[in-house]
């Protein structure tokens, strides 16, 4: 059985060619001004272009208004659009029929079951969705706060789902968590970091490195 990575938050040549060498299979950019994973659009339409045929492009938005989007889908161009704020379900079906080509992911915060109830509100609406942490209180950003949430949640989800886990994944647990959600997808951007916004190859490697060795091992 197969587990996708999403390296996330690159913005560099460097660190793009990093995750792709090692085979990740989705490269995500932060279009979050308040984030220091920002990128701005000339880089990212580079850094998209020069990935593109080679792994899944993936723009990271939180509740992009529509000039902002449409600046980002007409120069960037990514495959797919992660939404990581508070989109609702009636903005993401307006997003589908004006861009029906490009994947729409929702990322849902969980820190409690009831939490899960989001679930069956964006499920029918989206390729993918990617469960995260919740932010530290009166963060000034949604994610990319290194933080995990308890996993066990997500135990009896059905796997057939594919969602996404993300949130505080790091080289050193990304198979811990694998194991016990079944995920189908993880994400990182923190834990393959030297410091806030600073991707480290050596860890986007390892990173990768750790997530394969489960797919070899579940498919003994
Ligand atoms: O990375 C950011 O700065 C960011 C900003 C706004 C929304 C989401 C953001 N990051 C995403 O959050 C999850 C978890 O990140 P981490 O691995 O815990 O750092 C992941 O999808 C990031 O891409």
């Amino acid at each position: 059985m197969s587990v996708e990575v999403k390296i996330c938050g690159l913005s560099t040549l460097k660190t793009l060619d990093a995750a792709l060498d090692a085979g990740a299979d989705y490269v995500g950019f932060v279009f979050f001004e308040k984030s220091p994973r920002n990128v701005e659009i000339d880089r990212a339409t580079t850094l998209v272009a020069h990935a593109k045929g080679s792994a899944t492009t993936v723009a990271l938005v939180v509740d992009p208004d529509w000039p902002r989007l449409d600046e980002i889908m007409g120069k960037v161009a990514p495959d797919a659009l992660q939404f990581h704020g508070s989109e609702s379900p009636d903005f993401l079906r307006q997003v589908h029929a004006r861009y029906p080509d490009t994947e729409i992911w929702k990322a849902l915060p969980i820190a409690s079951q009831d939490d899960l109830g989001q679930l069956a509100l964006y499920l029918s609406l989206t390729d993918r969705i990617l469960f995260d942490a919740k932010p530290p209180k009166g963060a000034d950003r949604p994610g990319g706060h290194g933080r995990s949430f308890d996993w066990s949640l997500l135990r009896d989800l059905d796997p057939e789902l594919g969602f996404m886990l993300s949130g505080g994944l790091d080289p050193d647990n990304v198979a811990d968590a694998i194991r016990m959600t079944h995920a189908m997808a993880v994400d990182v951007s923190s834990g393959v970091e030297s410091a806030p916004g600073v991707k480290d190859t050596d860890k986007i490697r390892a990173f990768i490195a750790a997530a394969r060795a489960v797919r070899r091992e579940r498919a003994l």
